[in-house]
């Protein structure tokens, strides 16, 4: 080894940093270096002297990036934050971004604006919408390429209509690939996944994708080769995917999804049609056009006489000429083989839209032809059919089933309470009888509610009936009536109003859960039920709100205002009479403080017909209120207790005086 070529060069010995003499290898943190000279070879030298430049390179490197945090590095890609987002909107932030990628960005970030980094496929419109679009492009496809290949539909001036018909479905496949299909959510272990690279990754790595990316392969480009042919765009028909896949969400947001389903049923067996017209032209093609009977003659519109002949032959209608040859006759037998197959699959699969379609009437109608015959078969009174053929009638014109709860008993809680709530919570909210009440409370008795619909006239409740049951009336009016005949309506309830809550929220002591009035419906009443037992285990977990609902029946009625509250639980009430408002109202030492005096005069008829003169002019006769009497108090409290002071049974009397003196 020559002198020249012997180099000196210090490490020291911890940090191996390469110096140019020992000295500089001397720092402060290293008080007594240990550097000892190693002797190197020219080429091993030349070596280090490119390692130290490297070194030197990514220093450099280092210090920009000091000055520059954003500096592309492979180690760092820039934080994502929105002043640098704008700052670099063009710029990749990845080493591995392609040219592509750096000239779509802005496209692609306008369209994540407008779509969305993530779609809904089941229930997202647009992309819906989209699909639609798809499957036109798809049909158009799958309809003109086996015609285009059949018949002689290419001719020079129809050549730049096909051809831009195909372009333009070529694009909408590559936008569904691009745009839509990697953004589609999915459900991966019950988790739906919204991130943008996830799903791109999924939809990459599927079956889908192949057959997509298959679908636009530029297999037209051998019509520079072969000629402009359709045959080359055969793979265009591996997008079904999307066909179907429409198909299933046009269902899933369709209200009368049957109707879709016909449609489709029937773009089946015209499909099967074309292309067995397609084939008759083939066929008459390879024997020879209008050489025989049985081929298609050559004259008039091709297709349409094809179609013609696919339909007589593939239906099995008949009437056409004999297929002679061999050819013939074995093209023949075929279309026969296959038109009892599909056609009577087809006929099954319309049978069954059709059967799914009118599943609920043929049920409706099944129940109401067992009801009719059991009434029949036990002699039940012409009447009583009448009627409960009405009930049925009116019960399926109006909610289109015969009892709701049976169809939301199939549905987890869940759903029932979100459908309940959202049905009539609201409605619940604004009855007076529940201001105050727990929401959870109404929400728990909207559960819990029955649906039954009464015929004009029906008799809901009847006074000295025990009370089980509660109502809020859902459409139609009740009517609380009684005196001689029950000629004499009290009061009428609206939709929204409740009743028959008195008997169920006092206690059995004195006959205090009897029915106060006969409550019978005014037309077709459409009711919820509450059942005295559920309210009850409704109301052990509220106690709060047992207290609400007991002060609404039972407050003393003080004022106007509180009149309102207690009157009000029985839904709209007549206007405060003129010869009320003369007597006070319900004001101190209106007309209340003069009816209270019957809690210690009260012995009999006379006194109240005494009461009732001095408040009702002209007078109420006192038969009438000796029947209103007997009609109202319950009969098991003593006579002594005064009508007048329950708020409910004065409003009696004021409709009663309202009917009979106006
Ligand atoms: N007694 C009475 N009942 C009424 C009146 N207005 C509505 N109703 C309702 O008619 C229902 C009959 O049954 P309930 O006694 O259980 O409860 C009664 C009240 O809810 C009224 O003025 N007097």
């Amino acid at each position: 080894m020559s002198q020249s070529s012997v180099r000196t060069l210090y490490v020291r010995s911890k940090s191996f940093t390469l110096c140019s003499s020992p000295t500089d290898c001397y720092s402060e943190d290293v008080p007594s270096p240990e550097s000892r000279p190693i002797v190197i070879s020219k080429d091993f030298d030349a070596q280090l002297i490119e390692i130290v430049q490297q070194y030197r390179q990514r220093t450099e490197q280092f210090k920009e990036k000091v000055i520059d945090p954003y500096a592309s590095s492979p180690e760092r890609s820039p934080p994502v934050n929105d002043k640098v987002a704008k700052e670099h909107k063009y710029m990749c932030p990845k080493m591995e971004c392609t040219c592509v990628d750096f000239l779509l960005k802005p496209i692609t970030d306008r369209v994540d604006k407008r779509l969305g980094t993530s779609i809904d496929p089941f229930t997202d419109r647009k992309y819906i919408a989209w699909l639609s679009l798809v499957t036109i492009a798809f049909n158009y496809n799958l309809w003109f390429i086996p015609v285009r290949m059949a018949f002689p539909y290419h001719d020079p001036e129809a050549v730049p209509l096909w051809f831009t018909l195909d372009i333009i479905a070529d694009i909408i496949y590559v936008i569904d690939i691009i745009v839509f299909q990697p953004r589609l959510q999915f459900c991966k272990g019950g988790d739906i996944i919204y991130d943008k690279d996830v799903i791109k990754k999924k939809y990459r790595g599927s079956s889908r994708f192949q057959n997509d990316v298959l679908s636009v392969l530029p297999s037209d480009l051998l019509y520079f080769l072969f000629g402009f042919k359709s045959v080359f765009r055969i793979n265009r028909l591996m997008k079904s995917e999307a066909f179907f896949e429409f198909s299933d969400r046009l269902e899933g947001i369709m209200t009368k999804a049957y109707i879709w389903r016909v449609i489709r049923t029937i773009g089946y067996l015209m499909f099967i049609l074309h292309l067995n017209a397609c084939l008759y032209y083939v066929a008459s093609e390879y024997q020879g056009i209008g050489k025989t009977k049985w081929v298609y003659s050559g004259q008039g519109s091709a297709y349409l006489r094809c179609y013609y002949f696919a339909v007589r032959t593939l239906i099995n209608i008949g009437g056409l000429p004999e297929p002679h040859t061999v050819f013939e006759i074995t093209f023949q037998l075929a279309n026969f083989f296959v038109g009892v197959f599909v056609f009577s699959s087809l006929i099954g699969q319309m049978r069954d839209v059709i059967g799914a379609a009118t599943a609920s009437q043929t049920y409706f109608r099944a129940s109401m032809d067992a009801c009719v015959e059991y009434m029949v078969s036990n002699h039940i009174p012409r009447l009583v059919q009448t009627r409960v053929r009405t009930w049925y009638n009116y019960t399926w014109d109006s909610q289109g089933m015969l009892d709701e709860s049976e169809l939301l008993e199939q549905m987890p809680l869940v759903m029932r309470t979100a459908i309940a709530v959202d049905i009539n919570l609201a409605t619940f909210q604004k009855i007076d009888l529940f201001k105050g009440c727990d929401n959870q409370m109404l929400v728990d008795m909207l559960l819990r509610l029955k649906s039954i619909v009464y015929l004009p006239g029906d008799f809901v409740c009847k006074k000295g009936d025990i009370g089980k049951e509660m109502y809020i009336i859902k459409a139609g009016e009740v009517q609380v009536i009684g005196g001689p005949d029950n000629k004499i309506v009290f009061v009428t309830l609206k939709a929204g109003c409740v009743f028959g809550e008195i008997s169920l929220l006092q206690s059995s002591a004195n006959g205090g859960n009897r029915r106060t009035a006969n409550v019978a419906a005014h037309g077709f009443a459409n009711l919820f039920v509450l059942d005295k037992k559920d309210l009850n285990d409704i109301l052990i977990h509220y106690p709060e709100s047992q207290k609400v609902l007991a002060k609404g029946k039972t407050a003393p009625v003080k004022d106007e205002g509180e009149k309102k509250k207690g009157l009000a639980m029985f839904g709209q009430k007549p206007p405060t009479p003129k010869m009320l408002r003369a007597f006070g109202g319900f004001g101190k030492g209106g007309l209340l403080e003069k009816l209270r005096v019957c809690d210690d005069l009260m012995s009999g008829i006379m006194v109240q017909t005494h009461i009732c003169n001095l408040v009702f002019h002209p007078p109420i006769h006192p038969s009438i209120i000796s029947s209103i009497n007997q009609s109202i108090i319950p009969p098991s409290l003593p006579p002594s207790i005064c009508p007048f002071n329950h708020p409910s049974n004065l409003s009696i009397y004021l409709s009663i005086y309202l009917s009979i003196c106006k």
